[in-house]
């Protein structure tokens, strides 16, 4: 069923760790829109990960977190994200198809025929449906992000956070694997973690760089034109304001 997009407001957050004396983000705030990517950059440490695993509710319970979390319909966030990292984290004894089933299994739900022909179509999907019994060792690096963007659709949550899924891709493969990204994701609202600031201002609906410690989220204005973006004039200087910003954040 078609779910209407869900957007997100995190406003005025701080989160430290414990035993670190100072705090890794302080008075961030970051609306998200609905249904679309909103891309996040900013130099190593500066939080962007503890902030998608905080969201994600996978960071451990005695970290300090203050500030809110709003979704645009009011309702909890927790069990509506799905999470896709740098790694694909594909379990290496699965075959492919079982391990987009994969949140099945930990959730304990029955693996019934209509889930495996929505396995199948997902893999259909991502061009991967011939290597659906192959284990994932025998895949490369590409088709194995394939994979796990296929097992994050399966899940069918309205919010995607995407820690660098792309970023040990060669370029042409990126390339291809963002387009499919983001049309196979349409109607989701995504946070996407890039170094990369082509690729923030290629798929960015929005675009906030965590500058400062700690950090808070300084929001860039974009091109008018709609994403996925070519690379032009316009959303070259975007980039090179990025880069001019980051470079000033490392210093
Ligand atoms: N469990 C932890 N305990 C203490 N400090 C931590 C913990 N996890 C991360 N940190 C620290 O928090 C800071 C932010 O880390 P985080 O991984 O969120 O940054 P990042 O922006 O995602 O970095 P990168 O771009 O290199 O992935 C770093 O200084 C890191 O060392």
């Amino acid at each position: 069923m078609k779910q209407t997009p869900l957007g997100l407001t995190i406003d005025n957050a701080g989160l430290r760790y414990p035993n670190v004396n100072q705090a890794i983000l302080d008075k961030l705030s970051m609306q998200i829109p609905a249904g679309q990517w909103t891309c996040l950059l900013g130099r190593s440490g500066s939080g962007k990960t503890s902030l998608l695993r905080y969201l994600a509710g996978l960071l451990d319970s005695n970290v300090e977190w203050q500030g809110n979390v709003i979704c645009s319909d009011g309702l909890a966030l927790q069990q509506r994200i799905a999470y896709m990292a740098q790694q694909d984290l594909l379990l290496p004894w699965l075959s492919v198809v079982d391990n987009v089933c994969l949140s099945y299994r930990f959730n304990k739900q029955k693996i019934t025929p209509e889930v495996t022909e929505k396995a199948l179509a997902l893999l259909d999907q991502v061009g991967l449906l011939a290597v659906r019994h192959a284990l994932p060792q025998t895949l490369s690096g590409g088709m194995r992000q394939r994979v796990a963007l296929a097992r994050t659709l399966m899940q069918d949550k309205p919010f995607i956070l995407m820690d660098e899924p792309f970023s040990a891709l060669d370029a042409v493969t990126r390339h291809k694997l963002q387009q499919l990204s983001y049309t196979l994701l349409k109607d989701k609202t995504v946070i996407l973690i890039t170094h990369d600031p082509q690729e923030a201002v290629r798929l960015a609906g929005r675009l906030y760089i965590l500058t400062g410690r700690p950090a808070q989220a300084e929001h860039i204005a974009l091109p008018i034109s709609r994403p996925p973006r070519d690379i032009d004039a316009d959303s070259a200087l975007v980039q090179q304001r990025i880069f001019h910003l980051l470079e000033q954040d490392y210093a």
